[in-house]
């Protein structure tokens, strides 16, 4: 799905006005109407008050429609309108008389007014919407304050007031904290970024039928990929097929104390549909490998270090492997980063994809400096948790929207993919466009999960995917995965395992 920018939002709102063709005031109560299925799908009718607040815009028009819309559905609605200005749109006057035969409207035009606010209150933030060209002072500041102090529930009309769509706030913005977010047609680029989660919770989109041919036109830099669109990636496995079909990858993992984390990837590249596996590692961590995965197949370190010390040879590799992961685990030893080196010329040489995971990111940021991207093969996919990528760009960022465009720029000059982890990872592809995952949940938080992922990846490589495919897959099948471990266990106490017994291809 798309994430248009601001202005590409009012260009459809106008081409839908203009090529349907609808009245304004007419989309605008298909929006209103869109919001209020989803309200009522959401709370039933009950003994609390529904308390919507509008301001003078067209996002207070919509406040105003829905106000009447709700009413005889049974809710207990009342309005208010802050009178922050003496200026007021059309379709808010419009929707102003359309109400006024039905609900009284209280104004709010004095800053002495006291909120009266439950906690068993729902209240609709219909403030301010993408219209906002600056930040919320005055009046409006005072009734913002008042809301976010209560306990009702928030929920905010296209998005939380004062909230900028497509680029940072300043720190000390005042901006309505909702609880729920339902915005029309296209989620915005705000709600991405880990900054704006105190104040967006859980947001919904509602389709309001903008046109499609100009959706479809529409370039853009940032997508959210649904569901749907993702796992339409996933190819069948054909009756015929043999374990040759599916790949042989190599997975480069643990080290002395570390040999959780190649078994979490492994096991996980196992159950992504990998064809065979090799797990390269230290000997002594043999015997436990073999134990716990019998599927897998070994290569051991040699000589019988705590680290990974091979002198990798293209006669190692070559016609062998179609993936080569590495990374979990592997620690950031000084000889390590000399066979990593190898094994980055072998592959770039012999044009096997590569996933390039933890302490491989480490050493590349601790041992190579700014120039460590000469090293890495043109399409491998890093998949870097944030203090891993800032070590790794040598950067730090004031907020998230300048973290996304080191991310581009990294992604863009090294023809890299570069999942950046995180609710909604970012995942940004060498032709510049940022994809955030859909899937996942806080319970992923946890000691292996980003071990998983690797495994994840390295299977899809194996199999043939394009690295694009590999990283926007992968990384959306760990997240579905850990959403059912969290079903299962809760949140709270599911683990990495959990995650890998719940991979779903
Ligand atoms: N254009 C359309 O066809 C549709 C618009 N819709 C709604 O319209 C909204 C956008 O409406 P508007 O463009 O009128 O924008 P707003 O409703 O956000 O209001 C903008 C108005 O408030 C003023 N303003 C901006 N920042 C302010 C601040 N900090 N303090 C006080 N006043 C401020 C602006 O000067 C402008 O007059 C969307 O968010 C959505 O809710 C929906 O009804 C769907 C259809
Ligand atoms: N709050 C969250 N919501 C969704 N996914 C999360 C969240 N926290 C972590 N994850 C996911 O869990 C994984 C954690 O990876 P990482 O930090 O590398 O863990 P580890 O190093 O312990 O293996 C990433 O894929 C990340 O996207
Ligand atoms: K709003």
């Amino acid at each position: 799905m798309k994430i248009l920018s601001l202005h590409q939002i009012r260009e459809a709102d106008c081409f839908t006005i203009e090529h349907e063709p609808i009245a304004s005031i007419d989309l605008m109560e298909r929006a209103s109407r869109a919001f209020v299925n989803w309200f009522c799908k959401s709370f039933e009718t009950g003994d609390y008050k529904v308390k919507v607040f509008c301001g003078l815009g067209d996002n207070g028009g919509d406040g105003l429609a829905i106000s009447r819309m709700l009413h005889p559905l049974g809710y207990d609605v009342e309005v208010y309108v802050v009178k922050y200005s003496s200026k007021e749109s059309d379709n808010f006057n419009i929707n102003i008389n359309r109400l006024k035969t039905q609900i009284e409207v209280n104004v709010i035009d004095d800053e002495q007014f006291t909120l009266s606010l439950n906690s068993g209150d729902i209240i609709i933030d219909a403030l301010l919407g993408s219209g906002i060209s600056r930040s919320i002072e005055g009046l409006l500041k005072t009734v913002v304050e008042q809301i976010n102090k209560s306990e009702a529930m928030i929920i905010s009309v296209d998005i939380p007031s004062g909230l900028l769509a497509d680029k940072p706030n300043n720190q000390s913005d005042t901006i309505i904290k909702a609880f729920h977010t339902v915005s029309f047609q296209v989620p915005k680029l705000a709600f991405m970024l880990p900054q704006n989660a105190e104040f967006v919770g859980n947001w919904h989109i509602v389709d309001i039928g903008l046109h499609q041919t100009f959706i479809n036109k529409a370039e853009v830099v940032f997508f959210y990929s649904t569901p749907q669109e993702v796992e339409k990636l996933i190819k069948p496995r054909a009756k015929f097929s043999h374990k040759g079909t599916y790949g042989h990858a190599l997975l480069i993992a643990g080290s002395y104390g570390m040999m959780g984390a190649a078994i979490l990837s492994a096991r996980a590249c196992m159950r992504s549909g990998v064809g065979k596996l090799t797990v390269h590692s230290i000997s002594s961590g043999l015997p436990i490998l073999q134990t716990v995965l019998p599927e897998a197949m070994y290569w051991e370190v040699l000589n019988d270090d705590k680290f990974l010390t091979t002198d990798f040879k293209i006669e190692d590799l070559n016609s062998r492997f179609q993936a080569v992961g590495v990374g979990p685990g592997i620690g950031v030893y000084e000889e390590t980063g000399i066979s990593l080196i190898k094994l980055c010329r072998l592959c770039k040489e012999l044009v096997i994809p590569m996933v390039l995971d933890a302490d491989a990111l480490n050493i590349f940021a601790s041992q190579f400096g700014d120039d460590f991207t000469n090293e890495i093969p043109e399409n491998s996919i890093l998949t870097p948790h944030p203090k891993e990528f800032r070590n790794l760009v040598n950067q730090s960022w004031n907020n998230d929207y300048e973290k996304l465009e080191l991310l581009r720029k990294l992604a863009i000059q090294n023809k890299l993919i570069v999942c950046l982890k995180g609710a909604n990872t970012a995942i940004a592809l060498p032709n510049g466009t940022i994809h955030f995952n859909s899937s996942g949940n806080a319970g992923m938080a946890t000691a292996g999960s980003g071990d998983v992922l690797t495994g994840i990846i390295t299977a899809l490589l194996a199999q043939g995917y394009s690295p694009d495919e590999a990283a926007i897959l992968g990384v959306y099948m760990h997240g579905k995965a850990g959403d059912i471990a969290a079903e299962k266990f809760g949140m709270t106490s599911m683990i990495a395992s959990d995650i890998i017994e719940n991979i779903r291809f």
